[in-house]
């Protein structure tokens, strides 16, 4: 693999999650990322069977549904749905190594993830071997401490961390930036909570999303 591309425009970004809903935490900070970082466009990545943490209340059509909803009509977003066909837990690795098949071994590939995964990313499966395939991209998350108090982790950061968002673009992985991305206290947990409690869900989620979470009846 080339370690130094001569040039290139494109950075094949990546967003996973749950999405039990997609919300504007997801969607604002990872816009002024692709403003902050010259992103031109973002692949959403709903995953099936989420890895350590509780299954989704909403099935699997409903999260897709409401990602669509989510990004309708906004061109810098598109959704790519193979996590969605995999019955196995949704490991991350995996399907980095299938994407990185696809592209090939130059393009620059970045995974996109809040603050509160980078300090849980060592419970990842093969966490060491995600930078082998891409960047990672960190956007701010309130109410997550930005230093991590796992040494291992610690020192991996260290080595691989860049402040220079020009580099990812030349490099086709191996690196992890940490934006300067709006903080939005925003969770899908609370989102759920509120629903449940009968609270007003605006300013949270786009309104589209709102109405189709209120025409299935989720989160009830
Ligand atoms: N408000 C936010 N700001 C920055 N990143 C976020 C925010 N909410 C979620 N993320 C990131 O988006 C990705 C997908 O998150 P996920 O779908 O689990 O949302 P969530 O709101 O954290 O859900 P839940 O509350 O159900 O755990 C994760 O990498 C997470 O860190
Ligand atoms: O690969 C793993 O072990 C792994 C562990 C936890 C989370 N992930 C991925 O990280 C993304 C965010 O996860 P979550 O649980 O915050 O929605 C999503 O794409 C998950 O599939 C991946």
């Amino acid at each position: 693999m080339l370690d130094r591309l001569e040039s290139s425009e494109t950075i094949h970004a990546l967003f996973g999650g749950t999405f039990d809903p997609i919300h504007y935490g997801h969607l604002k900070p990872v816009e002024a990322l692709a403003h902050e970082i010259g992103l031109q466009h973002i692949t959403l990545l709903p995953n099936h069977v989420p890895p350590h943490r509780p299954q989704p209340e909403a099935k699997v059509q409903q999260r897709l549904q409401m990602v669509e909803l989510a990004i309708a009509g906004n061109p810098l977003f598109s959704v790519d749905e193979r996590e969605l066909h995999r019955t196995a837990p949704s490991y991350t690795i995996d399907t980095l190594e299938e994407i990185r098949r696809e592209k090939g071994e130059n393009l620059p590939l970045a995974f996109i993830i809040g603050q509160d995964s980078l300090l849980t990313l060592h419970y990842w499966h093969r966490w060491q071997s995600l930078l082998d395939y891409c960047h990672l991209l960190v956007c701010a998350r309130p109410g997550y401490a930005d230093t991590l108090d796992t040494p291992e982790l610690e020192s991996w950061l260290a080595a691989h961390r860049t402040t220079d968002a020009n580099i990812l673009k030349q490099q086709p992985n191996g690196l992890i930036y940490l934006a300067h991305t709006p903080l939005l206290d925003i969770s899908a947990t609370d989102i759920r909570q509120r629903k449940r409690d009968g609270l007003s869900l605006d300013d949270l989620l786009p309104p589209t999303v709102q109405r189709y979470i209120e025409q299935q009846g989720l989160y009830r």
